[in-house]
């Protein structure tokens, strides 16, 4: 291998007539004047004499083939390989024309590629095309992990890439971009599994009820088991909210959630709501306070007037008192508001509290919160103020020599769809924590890891605070562009962004200082619903089948006269089938058609026996 073509300090053009390059893969190239200068391949091509003429001019010109032809290159007969390498630091002055280039031994290039160490670092994926040099790697980094790659599921022969846990304090927030199957969860699965496998809290914010981490991927030998490094939590039955502790803004964000509050509504709930108020005395208020604007004063003085009970008139007078009190509340608003109310009361959120995930923060483990989208974004915003508070308070407290305060450890939050969290343009309950954290975090040791697939839409101030960026396959040219403009991605890799198979990625990060290609690694779990939908069809039509065929063994033979009796037994046996003639029938067929049964015309009717 060899330089060839007009060079510049930055980039140089590399000849082989042996090997093939590859993207991303690192070269030493010695420049005699300059000493050993590390370079990544941004660009792969071979020509061969068959097609000496469809040299791509953006790329080869005419002065790299006459170089190749000094340097004793025979256009016309040899097939060469020509890379385009990009210098890792700008030389002095432009490379030398002929010198010699050669695949990093480990120790060349240690520095470049590893940052950590694997009791240190999260283990995320290999490094791409970085076989040769790992070959002359440390014991303790090789074969960390699977990759699947080809449909075979192997242990790594690349160098590892290791994301330093430490360097979080310095570079604290990490994005996941990527288009739809790109691999975005299993990338979100994998950051999950390493923060588990080193015991740091995290919180994962669960909208498609798919981070789970009990079943484990087939044929991993040595997987970790993560059972109990994980807490799952649903809102409304695990967990919830603690009503008393609820403040206005709380409040108003939980029943916005539920349908957008209107300007009166919103008015109405700042003078209805009282410190120290429970749900008990904050709803019965405005359900009482509804009756009276129904009833009207008139009525209720009239009421008052009357003989009634003793209970009965507290009741018309405070409904009195209420009316005075807020003289200018619309009925409407007020109806609302409780409607609103009720709907949250419902889902069970004001029945629980979050102690649980504390305590599961407390001991290390990863929180896996589950709701639907709507209760999730208002629940993780009460959730995710009050445990920043409590790291908070902690930490200040111990700034200020007051060490005294309830412990409360460092943690992570993730969290997939990111943009529904803090969307870029509009307010969104959650928007203000979370840019909180982004810009504060830090300091508390508080971190996120945040996954869209659309970047374009996430906020801003967000976004420019996520310092290592993981980027899947992207196609949108407004995701591109917001990429290209977030990122030290080149125009190179983002040319190459489209076409990104699924489970390799760019990582920018400052930690680096360059973009490096990786392929995530397999995950040791996978999550519940990657059985394929149609399999899952087939899947449950089978176990029917096998069910049925196990009953019905002691009743075979079975007439066609006789099923009302095999029926009844069936029935007594497995109630949950609830068959009929008709549906026993049809189910006799297909097994019949599936070949699990055989069927005979006799003169008393179909005979439908077994296969032996
Ligand atoms: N690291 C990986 N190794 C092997 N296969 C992968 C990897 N990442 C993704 N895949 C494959 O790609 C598919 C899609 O990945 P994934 O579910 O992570 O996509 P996604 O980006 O989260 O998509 P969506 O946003 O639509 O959920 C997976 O089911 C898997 O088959």
């Amino acid at each position: 291998m060899q330089v060839v073509g007009l060079t510049t300090p930055q980039e140089v053009f590399v000849a082989s007539k042996e090997r093939k390059f590859r993207i991303n893969e690192i070269l030493v190239i010695d420049d005699p004047h300059q000493g050993p200068l590390i370079g990544e391949v941004v660009e792969a091509n071979s020509y061969n004499r068959f097609i000496p003429l469809s040299i791509n001019h953006d790329f080869v010109d005419a002065r790299v083939i006459e170089s190749l032809e000094r340097l004793g290159y025979s256009i016309s007969e040899d097939e060469i390989n020509i890379a385009r390498v990009k210098l890792r630091n700008e030389a002095n002055f432009p490379i030398t024309t002929g010198a010699k280039v050669h695949l990093p031994e480990f120790s060349e290039v240690k520095d470049l590629l590893v940052r950590s160490t694997p009791q240190e670092g999260l283990a995320l994926g290999e490094i791409k095309n970085t076989e040769e040099t790992a070959d002359t790697m440390d014991e303790n980094l090789k074969g960390l992990f699977y990759v699947y790659t080809k449909g075979e599921k192997k242990k790594t022969k690349n160098v590892p890439f290791l994301l330093d846990l430490k360097s979080f304090q310095q570079y604290p927030h990490i994005g996941i971009f990527g288009g739809s199957g790109s691999g975005k969860s299993y990338g979100l699965r994998v950051i999950m599994e390493e923060l588990m496998l080193k015991e740091v809290p995290a919180i994962i914010l669960d909208p498609h009820y798919e981070m789970d981490f009990s079943s484990k991927e087939e044929d991993l030998k040595g997987a970790p088991d993560f059972k109990s490094a994980f807490k799952k939590f649903q809102i409304g039955e695990d967990i919830g909210v603690e009503f008393l502790a609820l403040g206005k803004r709380d409040l108003l964000d939980l029943l916005s959630a539920v349908k957008p509050l209107t300007e009166a509504m919103s008015s109405a709930v700042e003078i209805l709501h009282r410190r120290g108020d429970t749900l008990l005395s904050f709803s019965s208020r405005l359900e009482l306070l509804a009756e009276a604007l129904e009833l009207g004063r008139l009525r209720i003085e009239k009421m008052l007037q009357q003989d009634i009970e003793l209970q009965e008139r507290e009741k018309y007078k405070k409904m009195k008192e209420l009316l005075e009190e807020y003289p200018n509340i619309p009925l409407v608003s007020v109806q609302g508001i409780a409607w609103r109310l009720r709907r949250l009361q419902a889902s069970g959120l004001f029945n629980h509290n979050i102690k649980p995930v504390k305590e599961a923060l407390l001991q290390g483990k990863l929180a896996v919160i589950q709701g639907p989208i709507w209760l999730l974004q208002v629940f993780s915003t009460y959730l995710l103020a009050n445990l920043y508070r409590a790291r908070r308070d902690y930490k200040d407290g111990e700034l200020r020599g007051n060490a005294s305060g309830e412990y409360f450890p460092p943690f992570v939050i993730a969290t997939d769809e990111a943009h529904n969290f803090a969307p870029k343009g509009y307010d969104a309950p959650s928007k203000g924590i979370i840019t909180e954290i982004a810009q504060e975090g830090r300091k508390y040791g508080v971190f996120l890891v945040l996954a869209t697939q659309r970047p374009t839409l996430l906020d801003e101030t967000v976004t420019a605070q996520l310092n290592t960026k993981i980027i899947f396959r992207t196609v949108r040219g407004h995701d591109i562009a917001t990429i290209t403009e977030e990122t030290d991605i080149g125009a190179e890799e983002a040319k190459r962004l489209p076409y990104l198979p699924s489970g390799d990625a760019f990582v920018s990060s400052p930690l680096f200082g360059r973009t490096v290609a990786i392929r995530v690694r397999l995950p040791y779990t996978k999550s519940p619903h990657t059985l394929n939908p149609f399999e899952e069809i087939k899947n449950y039509r089978q176990k029917a089948q096998d069910r049925l065929l196990d009953l019905l063994e002691v009743h075979l033979p079975i007439y066609e006269t006789n099923l009302l009796k095999v029926i009844q037994a069936l029935n007594a046996e497995a109630p949950d089938l609830k068959l009929e003639v008709r549906t026993l029938k049809e189910s006799l067929e297909n097994l019949v058609k599936n070949g699990k049964l055989k069927k005979e015309d006799t003169p008393f009717g179909a005979m439908y026996y077994g296969q032996t």
